[in-house]
């Protein structure tokens, strides 16, 4: 295995982003993964930003900050339904207030209030002006006009002052920022009805493989297999905050892989299978007339070695390995970060490494990087007994992945490993 300085990494943080060209020369030997996520970060640039509705924003990263367009609360407001009053009358003795009306929320002034006299309001309704707080209705008996408190609650007002959760100008969300359902609060609380953000990728889905039908027309053919891995790779896709433009199952032939991938108008090519070295395994072949250039081919992995990335073009084109585990764990530890760094977003983000405690022993690592499925809890993580590149069932029980270092060490139970999420 070849090293190649510029591209290391520091803890899945890229130390320095490589040009566009070095990622392309670079690269091209076998590399460890590290390396390998730092040339696909250096490929990955997001298109220019588009305005679009926050409900179709999510997952997407803000190409620009949101300020505030209003102020927050737009005027002084109940923050309990109750009575507004003057806190002088108040502590001063008066138990007994007059009632001038009733403000609700969307009321517009609500005027003021007097000396002795108070005001209905509904939680988010304006406040009189004169009033210094909100009663709230437990602590008070209403009979015709009149309202009596006779043990008013010191402690908060309960009026949410204008402008007192934000203000108008006000940086509320800055850029860059990945758009969830809270940032969504945020952003349409301050007025926004659209965000700029990055184009959510575009994913063409290639599945290779003479062997391969559709899920539910295997069993009738002892020759053929279901296709296990387009819609999972769909899902992770979804998932990530890209939009599968067009997939197909194609036959082992170059020429037909070729084709199809030339008349797809994607961001990203991924191919499914077809990454190793059997006579039919066409996945690198098929685009070099088309100009791929490779970035890397082969990653210091288990599982997942002959992964490749590279670009036709604009395209990015990702060869995932056939066995069905190798391919999970190859969508989930490049794909996703594609996506994410096409979103805006960075490889960190996409890859969120945490430290749990083992549940089991975890023996020494050989000479490969290895990824290993697991199951993790509230308790900490549990690697499963097999490891099987090839494996399907397994995938059902787990839901993340353990980092171990090529030649790491032993792991006894308690000791702290470094794990993700298996889903984006
Ligand atoms: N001489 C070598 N042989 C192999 C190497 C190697 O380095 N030298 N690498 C091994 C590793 S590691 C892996 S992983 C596999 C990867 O193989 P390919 O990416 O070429 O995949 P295929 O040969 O097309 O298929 C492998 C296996 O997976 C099944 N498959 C493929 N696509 C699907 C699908 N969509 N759904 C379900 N199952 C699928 C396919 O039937 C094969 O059984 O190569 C090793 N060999
Ligand atoms: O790495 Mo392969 O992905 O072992 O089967």
């Amino acid at each position: 295995m070849s090293r190649v300085p510029d591209c290391r990494m520091s803890r899945g943080r890229p130390m320095g982003k490589l040009s566009e060209m070095t990622a392309l020369t670079a690269c091209t030997a076998s590399i460890d993964f590290d390396s390998a996520l730092a040339v696909l970060s250096a490929l990955a640039n997001p298109r220019d930003p588009v305005a679009v509705s926050i409900s179709d924003a999510g997952g997407c990263h803000l190409a620009a900050p949101i300020l505030a367009l209003l102020d927050s609360p737009r005027h002084a407001c109940a923050a309990m339904d109750g009575y507004a009053v003057r806190d002088c009358d108040l502590f001063t003795g008066a138990a007994t207030f007059r009632s001038i009306g009733v403000s609700y929320a969307g009321s517009h002034d609500a005027g003021e209030i007097g000396p002795g006299e108070t005001m209905r309001v509904m939680t988010g309704a304006p406040v009189p002006r004169g009033a210094d707080r909100v009663v709230m209705i437990e602590y008070c008996r209403q009979s015709e006009g009149d309202v009596r408190i006779d043990n008013p609650p010191f402690g908060k007002p309960h009026i949410r002052r204008r402008g007192s959760d934000f203000a108008l100008g006000q940086l509320l969300i800055p850029e860059g920022t990945k758009v969830t359902p809270a940032v969504a609060v945020s952003a349409a609380a301050a007025d926004h009805h659209e965000l700029l953000v990055s184009p959510r990728p575009r994913i063409q889905l290639l599945a290779t493989g003479d062997e391969i039908v559709a899920p539910g027309a295997a069993a009738g053919s002892a020759f053929v297999i279901p296709d296990s891995l387009s819609a999972a790779i769909e899902l992770l896709c979804h998932s990530a905050g890209a939009t599968v433009i067009s997939k197909a199952r194609l036959p082992d032939d170059s020429d037909v892989i070729a084709r199809a991938m030339e008349f797809a108008s994607a961001d990203i090519i991924v191919v499914l299978g077809g990454a190793s070295r059997g006579d039919r395994d066409h996945g690198r072949a098929a685009f070099a007339p088309l100009g791929l250039k490779i970035a890397f081919a082969d990653v210091a992995m288990k599982p997942g070695k002959p992964v490749w990335y590279g670009k036709v073009g604009a395209r990015h084109v990702l060869g995932l390995p056939g066995n069905p585990t190798a391919a999970l764990t190859t969508a989930r530890l490049f794909l996703s970060p594609l996506i994410s760094c096409l979103l805006g977003g960075d490889v960190a983000g996409a890859l969120p490494w945490h430290l749990l405690p083992a549940l089991g022993p975890i023996e020494a690592n050989g000479p490969r990087e290895a990824f290993l499925c697991a199951a993790t809890s509230f308790r900490g993580v549990e690697v499963s007994d097999r490891q099987d590149a090839s494996g399907q069932a397994r995938l059902a029980q787990v839901n993340g992945l353990v980092r171990r270092p090529a030649n790491a060490p032993p792991i006894l139970p308690g000791m702290p490993v470094p794990t993700l999420p298996l889903c984006c």
